[in-house]
C-alpha cells in the first residue's frame, strides 16, 4: 500500500484486508514450480493490487515451497481431493491430481478470488475481474478441436462452440447442442464452505471424465457459468484453430495449455511449436521470469521469521486454531 503524506508526517495507509486473492494450485516435485514463479512475476510486473496464493499439495517439497514464498506467495497446505473409483481414461493421466483444485473453496478468508493455473502468464492488469456482479461463474470458453477432445461428439462431427456456424450442432440426431464449456485454467470464484461442501459431496456421486475436475466444474456450476472474453485466458490452441477469433495485441492472459507449450519445458518440436507468435509468447514468458528487478523485496512489514512459519501452517490448522470452520475429508483415494 503506498504510504501517503499527511502533514509533514508520511503515514503508511493501513493495509486493506487480505479478502481478495490470485490464487494457483501446485502439486508434485517436478518442474510447476517455475510456472508459478513465473506467474508471481508476471502479477508483480503489471501491478496487481492483490497477493498470489498458492494452494500446494503434501508432495510439493519444503525447498520448492522456500522458492515460493521468497517470491511473496502465500503458501497454503490442502489435503488432496480423489473424483470416485473410476476406470476413467482421463485425457491426460495426471489430470486425476486435478480435482484438488477443488480445495480453493475453503480458502473462505478470502471473499472472492480469481484462480489462475500455473501454466498461465499474466501480461496486462486484470483486477477488475474481483468488480465482476457477484453470484456467478466466470470463466473463459474453450474450444473442442484439439486431439485431446477425440471422445467426444462435438469433437467426431466439427463442432466448436468458438464457431457455431462453421459445422451446424445437428440438433435432430443428437439433441440440443452441449451447455457452453469453459476452460478451467482460469475462473473467478467465491471461496464459501457450503460451497466447498457441496462440491466433495456432489464429486463422491459424479463418475469422473477425461477432462476431470473441468469438467466435473462445467457440470456443478453450469447454471451460473458466465463466459468472459478470451483475453483473459488465450487457450493456445486457439491461435491455429480459430486465429479469427484472436486479437494478440488486446490478449491479458496466456495459458500455455498446448502440448510441447510449458515454456520451461519448450523445445518447439512438438506441433505448432514452430510457429512464429508460438515462439514469441515463450519469449515473452522467459523474459519475465528471468527478470531479476521483479523479484520479490520483501513484505514491508512482516518479518522473515513470521512469513515462512504463516506460509508452513497448512489452512487446515489456521483455520481450526481460529476455530471458524469443520472440514469435510475428501473420498479415500482412487
Ligand atoms: O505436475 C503437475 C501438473 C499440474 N499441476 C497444476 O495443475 C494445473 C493444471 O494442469 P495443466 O496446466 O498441465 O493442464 P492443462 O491446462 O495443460 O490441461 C497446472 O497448471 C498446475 O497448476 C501441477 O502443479 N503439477
Ligand atoms: O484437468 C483437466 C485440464 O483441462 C484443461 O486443459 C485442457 C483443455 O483446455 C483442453 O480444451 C485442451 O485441448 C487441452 O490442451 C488442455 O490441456 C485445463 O486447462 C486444465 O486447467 C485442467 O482443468
Ligand atoms: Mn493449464
Amino acid at each position: 500500500m503506498a504510504p501517503e503524506l499527511v502533514g509533514k508526517m508520511t503515514v503508511k495507509a493501513a493495509a486493506k484486508p487480505a479478502t481478495r486473492a490470485y490464487v494457483t494450485f501446485l502439486a508434485g516435485d517436478g518442474d510447476y514450480w517455475k510456472g508459478v514463479v513465473g506467474l508471481a512475476k508476471g502479477l508483480r510486473k503489471v501491478g496487481s493490487a492483490y497477493p498470489l496464493v498458492v494452494a500446494v499439495l503434501p508432495d510439493v517439497p519444503e525447498s520448492h515451497r522456500r522458492i515460493l514464498i521468497s517470491q511473496g506467495c502465500i503458501v497454503r497446505e490442502i489435503e488432496p481431493v480423489y473424483p470416485p473409483e473410476n476406470q476413467t481414461q482421463f485425457a491426460m493421466a495426471y489430470y486425476v491430481i486435478n480435482y484438488s483444485k477443488l480445495r480453493i473453496w475453503e480458502f473462505v478468508e478470502y471473499e472472492r478470488m480469481v484462480y489462475l493455473d500455473a501454466d498461465i502468464q499474466v501480461y496486462e492488469n486484470i483486477d477488475e475481474l474481483f468488480e465482476l456482479e457477484k453470484g456467478h461463474f466466470y470463466a473463459v470458453m474453450d474450444c473442442f478441436c484439439e486431439k485431446t477432445w477425440s471422445h467426444t461428439p462435438q469433437y467426431k462431427i466439427g463442432y466448436c462452440q468458438q464457431c457455431p456456424n462453421r459445422v451446424a450442432w445437428p440438433a435432430a440426431e443428437l439433441g440440443p447442442p452441449p451447455a457452453l464449456y469453459f476452460n478451467a485454467g482460469m475462473f473467478v470464484h467465491e471461496p464459501s464452505m457450503e460451497t466447498a461442501k457441496a462440491l466433495l459431496d456432489t464429486l463422491r456421486v459424479t463418475p469422473p471424465t477425461p477432462f476431470a475436475e473441468q469438467d466435473f466444474l462445467n457440470m456443478f456450476f453450469r447454471d451460473q457459468y458466465k463466459p468472459i472474453p478470451n483475453v483473459y485466458n488465450l487457450v493456445l490452441a486457439m491461435l491455429w484453430r480459430h486465429p479469427e477469433n484472436v486479437q494478440l495485441e488486446k490478449i491479458k492472459v496466456v495459458h500455455y495449455c498446448a502440448a510441447g507449450s510449458k515454456p520451461w519445458r519448450y523445445t518447439g518440436k512438438e506441433a505448432n511449436m514452430d510457429r512464429e507468435d508460438i515462439k514469441m509468447l515463450v519469449k515473452k514468458w522467459w523474459d519475465i521470469y528471468n527478470d531479476e528487478t521483479l523479484d520479490f523485496k520483501g513484505l514491508p512489514d512482516m518479518p522473515a521469521d513470521e512469513v515462512e512459519a504463516a506460509a508452513k501452517k497448512p489452512l487446515r490448522a489456521a483455520l481450526a486454531e481460529a476455530g471458524t470452520v469443520k472440514y469435510v475429508t475428501a473420498p479415500s483415494a482412487a
